[in-house]
């Protein structure tokens, strides 16, 4: 909670601030950032809840705006101390085209960059991904690897590619003058993928399971590990990087770190029903239900329909080549690189973690 003996003076900017893990970073923001004074949140779209935080302490600033367009940040960004950059398109599906993706993650991450240099911001963190690394394109599993494993990471999907490029363009940026001639200190955290509450995907899969009449069935091999973490936390190491990386710029600047927790390494399948079991559904079978043959073929297929029907419909299924893929390939992290440089530590257990997503799932099936 916001300390009244701490002088209020940081004004902070999140972008993305309207987004699943955005929401989490802004509201942790105003909970545990007693320095802050003003938090501006600039999205594509701004959520109504964002009104509730307007008769808070701190000065609570939407900025409806598109990061692609360059004056639209740079008015966002003049005179903030530290930037949040979680805006991004966020489509493994097929939703948007490649050049979308591309100027939202890339492009729109340049003008981020930008807009700190020219008006004088110093400290830039960038949400990044695990995809960043991998599972790339030969499905070689990384297993509880860390930031300095050696992996091959070759990517073709139009989002790790932007994510790779955004990322590199941020790092590359650490140390260059801003405004008033002092340097830009930036990092990036990659999170794995993100559980909690306000995930879409968790919910569309319970969904998917009632409709199948409280069941789901198995399509991966349980022995198939798929890192996640918890969105609190990796809302709070965003908080705890933006706090430390002023105090600790010759360490931090240009970094790379994993976002990390204590939830269980598990099959994608698996970690899911640790929610959706206690909700009423059952995970069908203690091996895949379909060869593997088929499922490639399935989501071959998929990719076909989704080209047939495009010039009349968004068709756009869970199940594709790349997704498969994904969820098929072993990706966990093992490191404690955040806690060495910075002092993070979880600050939600895995049983709070489960426990408060399970209540979301629950609660926003009456929503849905
Ligand atoms: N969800 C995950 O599992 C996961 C894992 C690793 C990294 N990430 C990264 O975390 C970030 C947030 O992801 P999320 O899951 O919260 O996605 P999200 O789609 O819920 O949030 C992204 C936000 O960015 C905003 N946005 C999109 N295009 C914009 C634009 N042109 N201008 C301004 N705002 C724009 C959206 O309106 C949205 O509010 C992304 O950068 C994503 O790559 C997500
Ligand atoms: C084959 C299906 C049988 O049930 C399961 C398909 C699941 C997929 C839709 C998801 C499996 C892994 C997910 C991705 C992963 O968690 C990490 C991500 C990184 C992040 O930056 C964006 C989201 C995502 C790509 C995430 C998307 C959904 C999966 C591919």
């Amino acid at each position: 909670m916001a300390n009244s003996a701490q002088t209020q003076e940081l004004v902070y900017l999140v972008t993305g601030g309207c987004g699943f893990l955005g929401e989490h970073v802004v509201r942790m923001l105003l909970q545990r950032e007693p320095r802050l004074r003003e938090l501006r949140i600039f999205d594509l779209h701004l959520g109504p809840w964002l009104e509730e935080l307007k008769t808070g302490p701190v000065q609570v600033t939407a900025i409806q705006g598109d990061v692609t367009q360059a004056h639209e940040v740079a008015a966002a960004v003049a005179g903030a101390h530290v930037v949040i950059h979680t805006a991004g398109l966020v489509d493994v599906f097929g939703k948007t085209s490649p050049e979308t993706i591309h100027e939202v993650n890339v492009q729109g991450t340049q003008n981020v960059i930008e807009a700190c240099v020219q008006t004088g911001t110093r400290f830039l963190i960038y949400t990044s991904s695990m995809e960043v690394v991998g599972p790339n394109i030969k499905g070689q599993p990384f297993y509880r690897g860390n930031e300095n494993t050696p992996y091959e990471a070759v990517h073709r999907h139009p989002y790790p590619c932007s994510k790779a490029l955004a990322e590199r363009l941020v790092l590359e940026a650490n140390g260059r003058e801003v405004l008033g001639g002092l340097p830009l200190v930036t990092c990036a955290l990659r999170p794995t993928g993100i559980y909690g509450e306000g995930h879409q995907i968790m919910k569309d899969f319970y969904h998917q399971g009632l409709r199948l009449g409280g069941r789901l069935f198995r399509a991966i091999p349980a022995s198939v590990e798929h890192g996640r973490v918890y969105v609190g936390n990796v809302a709070w190491m965003h908080v705890l990087v933006a706090r430390e990386l002023e105090h600790r710029a010759a360490l931090m600047g240009g970094q790379v770190y994993f976002c990390y927790d204590n939830s269980p390494y598990k099959s994608y399948e698996d970690f899911n029903m640790e929610f959706l079991g206690p909700c009423g559904l059952r995970l069908v079978g203690t091996r895949p239900l379909m060869p593997y043959w088929l499922l490639v073929l399935l989501a071959a297929l998929n990719t076909l329909l989704q080209w047939l029907l495009r010039p009349l419909l968004l068709y756009a299924p869970l199940l594709n080549p790349y997704t498969l893929a994904v969820a098929n390939t072993t990706f966990t992290v093992s490191t404690d690189k955040a806690r060495r440089h910075f002092g993070y530590e979880p600050l939600f257990s895995w049983e709070e973690s489960r426990t408060r997503t399970i209540h979301w799932v629950q609660t926003a099936e009456g929503s849905a």
